[in-house]
């Protein structure tokens, strides 16, 4: 993926507030269609990437805290039939739209799920040999996050995860649901409800980047209005179901 960042006068003039970067945010054109989206902590991509190092692959060791894989058997017609999934937590999202960029705002992370699963499609189709650019497993991402702590309500939870992953303080009332969808269904059926809210700087309550403490690096961009089309339809560009 190009990274360029130009422009950053440009973003600020219209925002007010300079955002919490310490550098300003800046542009970055993605994908091969060029999508231009204005990266608030003007890191660029390729620096990101450089952090990631020593990945590799084993059998789960024991029981894990976000996926449980089990077989389920029932009984279909007369035929006895056996199931596969992996049991794992609902979440939530939230489409956050930034009044003044007029803008999606997104978060980008590495999925390293999505490092596994996109080397092997890169792999059948360029050889065993073929490797993917780490950059292909940052996938851009509505704010979201797994429903995993009891007692809260699911407005409650992406409240707590637009101030962490994006840095942004919003009302309660102001987010608002929209719908909810079952993800993975042939292996999980776990349920994303999905909120809107509106935010804009004077919101701004810190960084962002997501919770240091779970390892959680957090790139948090901009995505103009005018650019959603292409962004969509640009399958270079790795991206989450729920952005879509
Ligand atoms: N499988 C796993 N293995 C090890 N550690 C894990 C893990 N899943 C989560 N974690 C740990 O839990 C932390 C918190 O995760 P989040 O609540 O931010 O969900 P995440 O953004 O990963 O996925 C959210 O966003 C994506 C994209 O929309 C949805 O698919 C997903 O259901 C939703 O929870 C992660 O930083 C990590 O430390």
């Amino acid at each position: 993926m190009a990274s360029a960042a130009v422009d950053q006068g440009e973003v600020r003039a219209d925002e007010g507030p300079t955002p919490a970067s310490p550098s300003g945010p800046g542009y970055e054109l993605i994908g091969k269609s060029g999508v231009k989206i204005i990266d608030i902590a003007a890191k660029g991509l390729e620096v990101t990437a450089n952090s990631i190092s020593g990945l590799r692959v084993e059998p789960l060791p024991g029981p894990s805290a976000f996926v449980k894989p089990k077989s389920i058997y029932f009984q279909q017609q007369t035929r006895k039939r056996r199931w596969d999934m992996v049991e794992s937590h609902p979440s939530v999202s939230i489409l956050l739209y930034h009044k003044g960029f007029k803008a999606a705002l997104l978060v980008r992370q590495f999925r390293p799920a999505v490092y596994v699963s996109e080397t092997k499609r890169v792999q059948l189709e360029e050889g065993p040999t073929a490797t993917l650019p780490l950059t292909g497993a940052f996938t851009y991402e509505l704010c979201a996050g797994i429903v995993d702590k009891p007692g809260l309500k699911l407005e409650e939870i992406a409240k707590e995860e637009i101030r962490e992953e994006c840095g942004y303080d919003i009302p309660l009332q102001s987010i608002r649901k929209l719908t909810s969808w079952l993800s993975a269904v042939g292996i999980s059926g776990a349920r994303q409800t999905c909120y809107y809210a509106e935010i804009d700087e004077s919101m701004r309550a810190g960084r962002g980047g997501g919770n240091l403490v779970e390892g959680e690096e957090i790139d948090v961009v901009a995505l103009p209005v005018d650019q959603i089309d292409k962004f969509i339809m640009d399958e270079s560009i790795p991206k989450s179901t729920g952005v879509i």
